[in-house]
C-alpha cells in the first residue's frame, strides 16, 4: 500500500474482496424480475469474471480487462441496445450497494461514498449507451476512479 493515499483497489483489500462483491451482485441479479431478463438461464462465470476485472482495474488494480478482455471497447459492446429504463438502472445500482455489504467490503463512509459515485456515474453512462441510436464514445481507456473530494479516514494521518 502506497504510503501516500491508497487506491481504492487496495482499500478495499485487492481483488478477492472485489470478486466477492461482483459475485453476490449477480446472485441477487438471477433472482430479480427487473434484471434477470438481461441474463437467461444466469450470469456466467466468464462475465462474472470479466466484471470483476474491470472493477479492480477502474479501482486501480492490475489493468486486466484493457490487456485480455478488450478494454473499453469491449465493454461499451456489450451495453448497446440493450435499452436499459431507468428502473432497471436504478435497480442494479441499489443491487451492489447491497452486493458490497454481502461481501463484507470496508464499510467506511469514504470508501462507500467513492464507490457509489463510481456506480451512480457508470450505471448512468451504461444506462445511456444502451439506448438505440445512442452515439456513445467510441473509444476511451478504462476509466480509474479515486477517492473523490472525501479523502479516506485515517485516524492520526
Ligand atoms: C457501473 C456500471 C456498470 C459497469 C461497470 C458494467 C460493466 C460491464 C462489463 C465490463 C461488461 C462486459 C463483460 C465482458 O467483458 O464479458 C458488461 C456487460 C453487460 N452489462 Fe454492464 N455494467 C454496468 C452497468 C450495467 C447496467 C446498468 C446494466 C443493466 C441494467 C448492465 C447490463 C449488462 C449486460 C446485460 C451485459 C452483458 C451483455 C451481453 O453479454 O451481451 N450493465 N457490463
Amino acid at each position: 500500500m502506497s504510503a501516500e493515499q491508497p487506491s481504492l483497489y487496495e482499500w478495499a483489500g485487492g481483488h478477492e474482496p472485489l470478486s466477492r462483491m461482483i459475485n453476490a451482485f449477480y446472485d441477487r441479479v438471477e433472482q430479480d424480475e427487473l434484471l434477470a431478463p438481461f441474463f437467461p438461464g444466469g450470469v456466467p462465470v466468464n462475465h462474472r469474471r470479466h466484471v470483476g476485472d474491470w472493477w479492480a482495474e477502474v479501482f486501480g488494480g492490475p489493468d486486466r480487462y484493457t490487456r485480455e478482455h478488450g478494454g473499453y471497447e469491449n465493454m461499451l459492446a456489450h451495453h448497446r441496445n440493450l435499452a436499459i429504463t431507468a428502473e432497471q438502472r436504478l435497480r442494479f445500482a441499489t443491487l451492489m450497494s447491497l452486493a458490497a455489504d454481502d461481501a463484507a467490503l470496508p464499510d467506511d463512509p469514504e470508501f462507500r461514498a467513492a464507490l457509489i459515485g463510481y456506480l451512480e456515474w457508470g450505471t448512468r453512462i451504461a444506462m445511456s449507451n444502451s439506448q438505440p441510436g445512442a452515439e456513445p464514445t467510441e473509444h476511451a481507456p478504462v476509466p480509474h476512479w479515486g477517492w473523490g473530494v472525501a479523502p479516506p479516514f485515517r485516524p492520526g494521518g
